[in-house]
């Protein structure tokens, strides 16, 4: 079974670089000003002429007004658009029309009620991103490093591509494969020595754990019909 594997909030030409040499499907950068790992619009160009087809570039934003997200589209020219906020179905399949390009809507689980949301993004979204429900003293909405129940996703079947993240690492990927049912995992504090500070070791170390776990999944014998 192949995976789908995110490095998200890069923010260097070194760790981008390690993340494509790894062999990351997605790379992404965050535009969030609370962010550690944000980046501004300034800096994007450089990053994206770096990225050059290996990988799909992913422009991560969080409740983005239009002007905002057009900068971006521009400086980028993102593969894919990352909502990480509370953006509505109406709001998501607002900006997929308006700006032309994929969009990856993330939706907060924390317990099994949470994923009733899925029904109305997968109608409107191209891609569907689960990511731990921040805790209340979070500073962020995401990136948190938080894990979630992967067993909420045991029996998941979306329209959508689906990518699991939240507090994944090399150590634990493997765990979360074997029990959510995704297309993908993408990770960002598990493959840092510091809030924002990306570490090529942990990054190689990360895809390498996820592309074991991918190829063990594929080569077990199903229990679906058992
Ligand atoms: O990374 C951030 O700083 C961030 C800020 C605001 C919204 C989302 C953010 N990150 C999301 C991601 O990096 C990933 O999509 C995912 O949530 C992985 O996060 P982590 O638990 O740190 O591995």
């Amino acid at each position: 079974m192949g995976i789908e594997i995110k490095i998200c909030g890069l923010k260097t030409a070194s760790t981008l670089e390690a993340a494509l040499e790894a062999g990351a499907d997605l790379v992404g950068f965050v535009h969030f000003p609370k962010s550690p790992r944000h980046l501004t619009v300034a800096e994007l160009p450089a990053l994206s002429a770096r990225v050059r087809g290996r990988a799909l570039k992913v422009a991560l934003t969080v409740d983005a007004d239009d002007a905002t997200l057009a900068a971006l589209v521009a400086a980028l020219d993102p593969d894919i658009l990352q909502l990480h906020g509370k953006e509505s179905p109406e709001r998501v399949s607002a900006i997929r029309a308006r700006f032309g390009r994929p969009v990856m809507k993330a939706l907060p689980i924390a317990r099994r009620e949470d994923l009733s949301a899925i029904p109305a993004y997968a109608a409107v979204a191209d891609r569907l991103l689960f990511d731990a429900k921040p805790a209340p003293d979070d500073a962020l909405p995401g990136g948190n490093g938080r894990p979630f129940d992967w067993r909420l996703l045991a029996g998941l079947d979306v329209s959508r591509p689906a990518m699991l993240s939240g507090g994944l690492d090399a150590d634990n990927v493997a765990e979360a494969l074997s029990l959510a049912r995704v297309d993908g995992v993408d990770v960002s504090s598990g493959v840092e020595d510091a809030p924002g500070v990306k570490s090529p070791d942990k990054i190689f170390a990360f895809i390498a754990a996820a592309r074991r776990a991918a190829a063990m999944k594929g080569a077990a014998p199903s229990t679906a019909s058992s």
